[in-house]
């Protein structure tokens, strides 16, 4: 299964990283680099085509991150997408038909989802597959993630599982109101996720809308933020880039500069 190639790979950095030396995997593999202290965690949730993305992408754009090279860094994005488990040949027929439940906890490979955010905050980084909406399935490739300042981990169930909502240190939830969000998935879906407009609304009516109500609706009281509107709500975005930019900055650490880093020891996320 390709989820056990990435967990093999992950495992492997973050061995060496525990070293704090190369091994010969990662020397051979161009992975040498330097330990880094850890990151400051933010959790997003929020229904489907509520804007999360919409939203992380201007955070990042914001903080100034978006020209910067890959390596270089300080924020990343990781998408909950990633962590969709592979279906068994009868559970992928259903898909086609927009009758399997992507919207309910079990369809994610949680323990990848922990050992991933627990090595993004151990200053490792992650290889993690990318994800293709019209096969419902993982791309063979896979995408680096570099260790950073900053990790954004969005998705509709990010606040569900209680270790990794434990992990976050801001969590912010993007309310949109929920027809915008289904005209949204509509556009959105038949453009770019390759399906028709029946097989969406089918889906959305039987197991979207009902598996928000269930599972990510009721995590909303976890947030720190909630932001109307999504990326609309400008104010809302900016106050939160002043926010992690004062957090960054004090003695430690600016973001746009380089080492020392951030250390997030001091900042615990809110247990709930
Ligand atoms: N404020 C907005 N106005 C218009 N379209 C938007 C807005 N925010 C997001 N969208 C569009 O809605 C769709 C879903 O947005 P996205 O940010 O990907 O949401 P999510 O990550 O929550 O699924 C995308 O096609 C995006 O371009
Ligand atoms: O194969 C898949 C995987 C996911 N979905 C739907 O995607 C959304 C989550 O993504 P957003 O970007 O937050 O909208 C979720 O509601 C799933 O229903 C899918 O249809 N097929």
């Amino acid at each position: 299964m390709k989820r056990d190639v990435y967990n093999q790979q992950n495992h492997m950095m973050a061995a060496a990283n525990r070293t704090g030396s190369s091994n010969s995997w990662q020397r051979k593999n161009g992975l040498e680099r330097e330990r880094v202290p850890k990151p400051f965690v933010i959790g997003v949730a929020g229904g489907t085509a509520s804007g999360k993305s919409s939203v992380c992408a201007k955070i990042m754009q914001q903080l100034g991150q978006d020209d910067v090279d890959h390596k270089q860094r300080q924020v990343v994005i990781i998408n909950q997408d990633s962590f969709y488990r592979p279906l068994t040949e009868e559970e992928n027929a259903r898909a086609l038909k927009g009758e399997f439940n992507f919207d309910h906890p079990d369809a994610f490979d949680y323990d990848f989802m922990l050992s991933t955010l627990k090595d993004m905050v151990a200053g490792n980084e992650v290889i993690l597959p990318e994800y293709n909406y019209k096969t419902n399935s993982r791309e063979e490739k896979g995408h680096t993630v570099y260790p950073a300042d900053v990790v954004l981990f969005e998705g509709i169930l990010v606040f569900y599982f209680k270790e990794l909502r434990d992990m976050y240190h801001m969590k912010l939830f993007v309310d949109t109101d929920p027809d915008t969000r289904l005209s949204r998935r509509v556009l959105r879906d038949t453009k770019e996720r390759g399906r028709d407009i029946e097989n969406i609304l089918h889906q959305y009516t039987t197991l979207v809308k009902p598996a928000f109500e269930e599972f990510c609706l009721p995590t909303k009281k976890y947030a720190d933020v909630i932001i109307p509107r999504g990326a609309d709500n400008t104010v809302a975005i900016d106050l939160i880039v002043q926010h992690i930019q004062e957090l960054l900055r004090p003695s430690t650490n600016k973001i746009g500069t380089k080492r020392p880093r951030y250390n997030s020891d001091s900042f615990v996320g809110r247990p709930h």
